[in-house]
């Protein structure tokens, strides 16, 4: 099939859609339609966008035959150089015969957009299942482990023709891989990072041809900038490809699943000892992700060797913990409202760690681009899988503000988070706790602040040539009204206004912020962020009137607020967070969770079967 008309193609940067400018926002649905449209044109049906990453979108389709197809476009935003890699991850694909991963179908390329056409897994991907599910289980994590070790074997035994070439996928992480519950399958996807190997797992060459050995390709590395978050440090710092990074993005994987984060960073102070795993399979991890190369390189051999013994252990469901608490509290709003949550945290200054010995491979890479943008490049582990847990708490239907204040010996958080959405309260308590016990292995004395909020709410408006706002109504902030208890609305609360934050670099006008501490005076929760471009302003809020008595005067000062906010000329962001009550949950500060193994006498622990959902 000949995909020939297709054109247009605008693919803007991954965020909420809600938070594009309104041009923008029409530019990308416009886009998503007309890919869907020649998709459709072409003879596919029943054409769904299933998935986006930092290179492209991803659309399936059911062929004439009802054979399920995928459709991956590169991001048009990306340099052509990076646009260029669809195609040679379309190359990798088709060198991989394994029934563990989709089947090419073809490239196209239609003006300078490539398309890569496959075969589709079946399934979900297991950060979708990670994040409604939580914490995988002993067993889960162990069978995942087996499945995983056959596919580094499968890697390192493939031939390209008839000599040995092993191949590096270089992404192994959650959402690579698609997993089908009903036939327990599972089907490794996205080649984009994928090279031969240069090395074997002990470091000699691997020369597929005379002519390889004879070029220079064997001194410099052709390795791929895997996820950030996933990939082994040697891969990181430009080492050559070898089979020893897909090791790591499976201890990664495996690591992620087994504690519910969404990155490896967090396994100096969540170990995988301290996950309830059998204790073979949870030494084998924490030295796979090992910051010593060769207790690193041990753990691995010893994976590769052992896992299917490892993988004959009888592990019934059981629970070690029997009721899961939240670390800190969180209150259930409405299931029908599922808000486009987006955080912003202020003050991640205080997180970074100076580091400059990472030695970065290609700076045009989009994985990179990502790295340094979320002020990773600077920032130690914990710091890392700090961030990226606050992240993940985004990825739920949630609001709130938490404010962690690291002071002498004790951590202090404030929070006031709603969750819309019941089903999934198990996993985000556990995604909260992972939050909470993160912070506490953090041993600098600061204050990080962050709100989530619903990205649909967000108002946008735009400047004209003279740099004011263009209206036609004065917009209005949203607020609801909860009616608490009276002793509850007599509680005093606290305010966030503890001086200037070096992350914060739009001035408000004094009017605003007087509106803001008039505000103050009446009971609510909420947080308003300013973020002042050089063409528009998006006003990000969440308000939760307290005391219903009041509201007339809170809505007559919110109204203020938006008249004062329009005479905003600066450009930057500024904002404010409020806080309910000064109930500071106060935590010890903790290097490492305390080991806990799988039990040797299962039965003790019998599950009592939790379901999630009743949690
Ligand atoms: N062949 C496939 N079958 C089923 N789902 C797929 C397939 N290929 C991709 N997906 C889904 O689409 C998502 C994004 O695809 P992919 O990882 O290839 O894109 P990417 O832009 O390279 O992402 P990343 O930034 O994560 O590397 C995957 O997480 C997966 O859920």
């Amino acid at each position: 099939m000949k995909a020939k008309e297709i054109r247009n193609f605008y693919i803007n940067e991954e965020q909420s859609v809600y938070l594009l400018s309104h041009h923008d926002a029409k530019k990308h649905r416009q886009w998503l339609n007309i890919c869907i449209k020649q998709l459709t044109l072409l003879g596919y049906s029943d054409v769904e966008m299933i998935g986006s990453g930092a290179f492209g979108f991803v659309f399936a389709g059911l062929d004439d035959k009802k054979q399920p197809w995928v459709f991956k476009f590169s991001r048009i935003t990306l340099a052509q150089s990076v646009r260029d890699r669809l195609e040679d991850e379309a190359y990798m694909l088709s060198q991989v015969d394994n029934p563990l991963v989709p089947k090419f179908y073809a490239f196209e390329r239609i003006k300078k957009q490539g398309i890569l056409m496959m075969a589709r897994a079946l399934g979900e991907d297991l950060e979708k299942v990670s994040l409604k599910r939580g914490r995988f289980s002993a067993a889960a994590i162990t069978d995942l482990a087996l499945k995983l070790r056959n596919v580094l074997i499968d890697l390192r035994n493939q031939k390209n023709g008839l000599t040995p070439q092993p191949i590096v996928h270089g992404d192994i992480k959650p959402s690579n891989l698609v997993w089908d519950e009903a036939n327990q399958g599972l089907s490794l996807v996205d080649w984009g990072s994928s090279v031969y190997a240069q090395v074997d797992s002990a470091g000699n060459p691997i020369a597929s041809n005379f002519m390889d050995l004879m070029s220079g390709d064997l001194s410099t590395t052709n390795a791929r900038m895997g996820d950030v978050y996933f990939i082994g440090d040697e891969q990181m710092s430009g080492a050559k490809s070898s089979p020893r990074f897909d090791e790591q993005g499976v201890a990664s994987t495996l690591y992620a699943l087994a504690s519910a984060q969404s990155c490896r960073f967090g396994a100096q102070v969540i170990p995988a000892s301290s996950l309830g795993l059998p204790i073979e399979l949870a030494k084998v991890i924490d030295g796979m992700l090992s910051k010593d190369k060769a207790i690193r390189d041990r753990a691995g051999d010893y994976f590769i060797r052992n896992m299917p013994s490892m993988a004959k252990a009888y592990l019934p469901p059981v629970t070690l913990n029997k009721e899961l608490r939240a670390h800190i509290p969180f209150w259930y709003g409405s299931d029908n409202e599922h808000p486009d949550t987006v955080v912003y945290s202020s003050r991640k200054q205080f997180l970074r760690q100076a580091d400059h010995n990472q030695q970065l491979l290609d700076v045009n890479d989009a994985q990179l681009d990502r790295y340094y943008k979320e002020f990773l490049f600077d920032t130690g582990d914990t710091e890392k899988a700090f961030l990226a847990s606050i992240s993940r708490l985004a990825k739920y239907p949630a609001v709130g503000g938490l404010s962690f204040h690291w002071k002498e010996d004790s951590l202090y958080v404030e929070s006031s988070l709603i969750m819309h959405d019941k089903s999934l309260g198990h996993a985000f308590t556990q995604a909260i706790n992972n939050t909470v016990m993160l912070a506490q292995g953090i041993s600098q004395k600061g204050l990080f602040k962050c709100c989530l909020f619903d990205a649909r709410k967000t108002i946008q408006l735009e400047r004209d040539g003279t740099g004011a706002f263009k209206f036609e109504q004065l917009p209005e902030l949203d607020y609801e009204v909860m009616n608490l208890k009276s002793s509850d609305v007599t509680r005093p609360h606290s305010y966030f206004e503890d001086g200037k934050d070096p992350d914060e670099q739009l001035k408000l006008p004094n009017k605003v912020i007087k509106c803001v501490f008039e505000l103050n005076q009446i009971h609510h929760t909420g947080c308003i962020i300013f973020e002042a471009l050089p063409d528009r302003m998006k006003i990000h809020h969440y308000y939760r009137l307290l005391d219903a008595s009041k509201e007339t005067e809170f809505k007559r000062l919110l109204n203020k607020l938006m008249q004062y906010a329009v005479g905003i000329i600066d450009v930057g962001v500024a904002g404010f967070m409020k806080l309910p009550y000064k109930n500071t949950r106060e935590f010890s500060l903790c290097d490492q969770q305390s080991e806990l193994y799988f039990p040797k006498d299962p039965k003790r622990f019998d599950s009592d079967a939790t379901d999630p959902k009743d949690n």
